[in-house]
């Protein structure tokens, strides 16, 4: 059957990323949906570690089956990393869906791709997207081979019970070894490497057999046409000019254009004002049949009304709603200022919208801990926070560093706005007197605990379950990283075994406190080991620990956006560096100023920071009048950055250096 005469021309709105107008949106095709009956559904990831190759092959399969025009071998698009940040950093922080046609024997088959991303900040996006879908393609790099990540979304994909098909990417490097790598996915994943797709995703060799591989291998939605309609809610985007989208997947009856539906979760009624695939872009149509994955604007304005996991059902036509998902879990705190005070509700608002595209944040109020058992929006406390060294700012959760840093560049790509992060802290717990307990996710509200009025009788801070794969030459590196992290119960075994210490790889899994993660680990991990060795981490609880805080002095007064919560056995080596570093970014101000690092009342480091007058028209002679003025007007601007923290000046980039480690 000739698939073209099957589509019809509908004008389809602005999409939720572009800077586009929305009067600018173009002519896309709509799908005729009632023809695609579940038999003729494929829903299916693309899951892998980072840099694997799965954004490559999502552009080279929209192209082969005709969604998204062909492009020169070798150049690459990666057309479903939407974002500004995704495309900057060549990173997928947000899982895309796509929807393509591709005939076989003889009928027109609708398969729906997600890409997901591969950081381990993001596995939880990786998770809700497998909700969606009956199989995942787990893409490995022929020449890294199996790394960290690629046994963690191995292992998500089959406790949710997906068909998994193998594939062996990158192909065409001189460095590829495939026959190597297909073993190690059976000595780690049990896989017949008779199952294993070789290709390259870069040049498209191999890609067609993905295709055949999909409708072949995996299993159709078992979703029924005259069922009540049960929508499942497992992504959402926000578009400034209708508000919240919502994808969701139908898993029993048709969802229709005007249809008036509740949400099982908050029982909030909207009536569809769209409804649509996404073609990659999104493309109305007038319906959405079982088994069929879409998208529906249904006039909901605020991010927190689209909960993922949510089942949507008709008004009048009450369903069962499905399991949800596991909520995910804020690992660190940040505070964030805008630089001028007087942006705050702007900051605030900006924050709102950027949230709904990481929903780990939750935002319910002033102080919200929200959970349910249909619902994801995760516990994850934001809060106002008030500092006097930065004024007017807000606390957030974020699932990892990376996630941290995204959020930030978003706010300043998309929102314009231009923020102070405080460097990340972990949640610790609090035990008191009589066995209450508190979380405490703010430096500034940590309290002395060798001080009985206090009446805390225990810290605890979290840790991890961490894993790292490393060949075996940079084995003695990874041990000694471990150790001055703290790491506990280290175990090694090897994942396989080549001719010299370059090919034979090793797993060592130790459990490490998640605060000696947070920062620069994952840099130590990569220099050690030239870039060869990939880490994986997963939550393991609480553990006793023996911690205090430090705070920062300068001219004597404490700087509480500064504090920091340290281990007793590093606070001299902590708190020696973060003084010199302190003062290696502070710019000389008019005065002697002391640098302090003290915990309680004990100074534990000190630098003194030296005076200067800082004249900027003093090496200008004569009556060079314009000259003058412009420097006095350059050092206007430079002020302009600057927080009066006390007495000193301090500039924005020493808060952005105090982020790192
Ligand atoms: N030589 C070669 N390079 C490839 C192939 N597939 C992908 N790449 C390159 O590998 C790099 C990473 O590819 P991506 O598609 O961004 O990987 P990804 O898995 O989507 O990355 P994340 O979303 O960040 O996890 C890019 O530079 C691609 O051009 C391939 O088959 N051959």
């Amino acid at each position: 059957m000739n698939f073209t005469w099957r589509f019809r021309v509908l004008v389809s709105h602005g999409r939720q990323f572009s800077s586009t107008p929305r009067s600018n949106a173009s002519k896309k095709p709509s799908l005729l949906m009632e023809e695609y009956t579940p038999d003729l559904i494929r829903n299916f990831s693309i899951i892998a570690h980072i840099d694997h190759g799965k954004s490559t092959l999502a552009d080279r399969l929209l192209e082969l089956t005709g969604t998204i025009k062909r492009k020169e071998i070798g150049k690459n698009e990666q057309v479903l990393d939407k974002l500004k940040v995704e495309r900057e950093r060549g990173i997928t922080v947000k899982a895309q869906t796509a929807s393509m046609v591709h005939p076989f024997n003889g009928k027109s088959h609708l398969l729906n791709l997600i890409d997901t991303p591969g950081h381990v900040d993001f596995a939880w996006e990786v998770s809700r997207s497998l909700a969606a879908c009956q199989g995942a393609l787990l893409l490995v790099d022929a020449s890294q081979g199996v790394q960290a990540q690629s046994i963690s979304v191995f292992h998500i994909a089959k406790e949710r019970g997906l068909t998994i098909i193998p594939v062996l990417n990158k192909i065409d490097l001189p460095a590829a070894q495939p026959e190597l790598i297909a073993a190690q996915m059976q000595s780690t994943f049990g896989i017949d490497p008779s199952e294993i797709l070789s290709i390259s995703a870069k040049t498209g060799q191999g890609v067609e057999a993905i295709l055949q591989a999909v409708v072949d291998r995996i299993p159709a939605p078992q979703s029924r046409r005259d069922e009540p309609v049960k929508a499942f809610l497992f992504d959402s985007l926000y578009d400034r000019y209708r508000g919240v989208i919502s994808l969701v997947n139908i898993q029993d009856g048709v969802l229709r254009k005007g249809d008036r539906i509740v949400s099982c979760h908050t029982r909030k009624k909207y009536e569809i004002s769209e409804i649509g695939v996404m073609y990659p872009e999104e493309v109305a149509t007038d319906i959405l049949c079982p088994g069929q994955v879409g998208y529906i604007a249904c006039n909901m304005k605020e991010s927190s009304e689209a909960h993922i996991g949510d089942t949507l059902h008709r008004v009048g036509e009450p369903v069962l709603p499905m399991p949800g998902f596991k909520p995910s879990k804020a690992m660190v705190y940040a505070g964030i200022f805008p630089v001028d005070s007087s942006d705050f509700p702007k900051l605030e608002e900006s924050i709102k919208r950027v949230r709904i595209i990481f929903i780990s944040t939750s935002w319910d109020g002033d102080e919200d801990v929200f959970n349910s058992q249909n619902s994801v929006t995760t516990p994850v406390t934001y809060q106002r926070e008030s500092s006097s060294a930065l004024g007017q700012g807000t606390r957030l959760g974020f699932l990892g560093t990376l996630h941290m840093d995204v959020f930030r560049q978003r706010l300043e790509d998309e929102y314009d706005a231009n923020v102070i992060i405080t460097a990340p802290t972990v949640p610790y717990k609090l035990i008191y007197r009589g066995g209450k307990e508190k979380l405490i996710s703010n430096p500034t509200e940590f309290p002395d605990a060798s001080d009985p009025s206090s009446k805390v009788v225990e810290i605890q801070e979290p840790i991890v379950k961490a894993s790292i794969i490393v060949p075996e030459e940079y084995f003695g590196d990874m041990m000694e990283l471990c150790y001055t992290r703290r790491a506990e119960q280290l175990n090694h075994r090897y994942l396989d075994t080549g001719s010299d210490a370059s090919s034979s790889r090793l797993i060592l899994s130790c459990v490490v406190p998640l605060s000696e993660i947070v920062t620069d680990f994952f840099d130590q991990l990569k220099s050690r080991s030239s870039g060869f060795a990939s880490f994986d981490y997963e939550d393991a609880g609480y553990q006793k620990s023996d911690l205090a805080k430090m705070v920062f002095l300068l001219n004597g007064k404490p700087v509480d956006a500064l504090a920091l919560i340290v281990h007793r056995s590093a606070q001299d080596t902590v708190g020696r560096a973060w003084v010199k570093k302190l003062h290696k970014v502070i710019p000389r101000q008019l005065f002697e100023v002391p640098i302090q690092a003290a915990i309680g009342k004990k100074v534990i480091a000190r630098e003194t920071l030296s005076a200067n007058r800082a004249d900027v028209t003093a090496g200008l002679y004569g009556g060079h009048y314009e000259r003058k003025m412009k420097h006095l007007e350059n050092q206007k601007e430079g002020k302009k950055r600057l927080k009066r923290i006390g007495t000193v000046d301090l500039p924005q980039e020493a808060f952005f250096d105090i982020l790192k480690r």
